[in-house]
């Protein structure tokens, strides 16, 4: 047998390379940043500390902690030239495409586009973090009609993303709930848009070519894509504010074992390496249980109840981060399309951390395959 005939098909239980940045574990259940625990970090750090943590390798001191701080509040307003090509585009198209416009924009108008020195690619990949909430805070407001809000050098990032969206202050709740799940979405190793990443980087490509291209991958509903599709589930299920936890509950239940029967794919359940349940999702559904206490909405935690104890009763599939972010998303006021972009503004911090690393140790990622297309043949005479 030639190596071209041994296929991994979706390079399952293939080791591409080696990474400091996280480790996943899903015998263990367990996730770390550069070693430290999610759980750990969502409980006790803020998002901004965490990006520091990703990039550098190692918890920032106070006075670093207080320098990107102050650059990460002095990069947040909307670029014009940004807000300039989003308003070329329909408010009915994908706000995952409104994202992916968006970095391809700042990228072109970033005077270090195109060098890649370490200290650069760290300054780079500040500003886009510091940049992007901007991006879908316009483009949610100007779906409905509303007029932009500047962003507020006084707030924290969570903070100041909330306000930025719905133009108030959010209850110290909600942006907690929001920081934990910008902890939990920032890194999961070598999955998918992560990966695109790293390919494009290998090319000795730029940094935002990369993070335009994770984007594209991290729009699909097998990705990141599903956390707007879990919400859809919950549409088309039907929310309705007047029932009890229970009979929600009855009612996503029946759905589910229907959508099963018809061999449907749910989104929210399942993952590649985790088989045992998603070392992310007891802490993301502690954020999600204080949203439904902060609104009083028993109903949509009636709705996640069935569907979960459907899929484990027939399948014994767990479900993944995006399960409960999605209604967690949902009860904040996001519209539902925007959910992905959340992550996006969430992930920029693993997927610009990973390309780093690549570039510092780069190798071309190009794999072979195993043709199987016609034999050799000719053309006519
Ligand atoms: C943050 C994130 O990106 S987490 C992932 C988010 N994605 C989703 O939630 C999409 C829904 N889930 C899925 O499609 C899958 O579980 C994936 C793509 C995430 C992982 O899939 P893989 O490891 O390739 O497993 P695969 O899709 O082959 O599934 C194995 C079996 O479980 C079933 N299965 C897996 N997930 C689901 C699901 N969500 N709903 C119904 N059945 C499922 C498959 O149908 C398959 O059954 P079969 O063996 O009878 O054909
Ligand atoms: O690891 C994966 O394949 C998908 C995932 O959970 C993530 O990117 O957070």
């Amino acid at each position: 047998m030639t190596t071209e005939d041994t296929v991994y098909k979706g390079l399952a239980g293939v080791v591409a390379d080696y990474t400091a940045i996280s480790k996943v574990n899903p015998e263990t259940n367990s996730l770390l940043y550069r070693g430290y625990p999610v759980q750990q970090l969502a409980a006790e750090l803020s998002f901004e500390e965490v990006a520091l943590l990703l990039w550098t390798g190692e918890l920032p001191t106070e006075s670093q902690l207080a320098e990107f701080v102050t650059f990460e509040r002095a990069h947040r307003a909307l670029d014009p030239r940004v807000k300039s090509a989003i308003d070329l585009l329909p408010t009915d198209c994908h706000p995952m495409d409104v994202g992916r416009t968006a970095v391809s924009v700042l990228g072109a108008n970033d005077p270090q586009s195109e060098e890649s020195d370490p200290e650069t690619e760290l300054a780079k990949s500040k500003k886009l973090f510091a940049a992007f909430p901007a991006v879908v805070a316009y483009d949610q407001r100007r779906r409905r009609g509303q007029e932009v809000v500047e962003p507020r050098e006084d707030l924290d990032y969570s903070q100041n993303f909330l306000w930025m969206t719905f133009g108030e202050e959010a209850a110290p709740e909600v942006v907690d709930a929001f920081r934990v799940s910008m902890v939990l979405y920032a890194e999961h190793s070598f999955n998918a848009s992560t990966f695109t990443a790293r390919v494009v980087t290998s090319t000795l490509s730029d940094l935002h070519s990369a993070v335009t291209a994770a984007i594209g991958a991290l729009k699909g509903p097998l990705h990141g894509g599903a956390n707007e599709a879990v919400m859809h589930t919950f549409e088309e299920i039907g929310i309705r504010k007047e029932e009890t936890r229970e009979e929600a509950a009855a009612r996503s239940k029946a759905w589910m074992e229907e959508a099963l029967a018809a061999k449907k794919k749910v989104m929210g359940f399942g993952h590649r390496v985790y088989k045992k349940g998603d070392s992310r999702v007891p802490t993301m559904k502690a954020a999600l249980d204080a949203m439904i206490e902060h609104y009083g909405r028993h109903e949509i935690i009636g709705l996640y109840d069935g569907l979960e104890q459907a899929m484990d009763e027939a399948k014994g599939i767990k479900p993944n981060l995006d399960y409960p972010a999605g209604p967690t998303y949902h009860l904040m006021g996001f519209d539902t399309e925007l959910f992905t972009p959340l992550f996006i503004a969430s992930r920029i911090t693993g997927w610009t951390a990973h390309i780093m690393e690549q570039r510092a140790a780069n190798s071309l990622i190009r794999p072979l395959s195993a043709y199987n297309g016609p034999d050799e043949r000719q053309l006519k005479k």
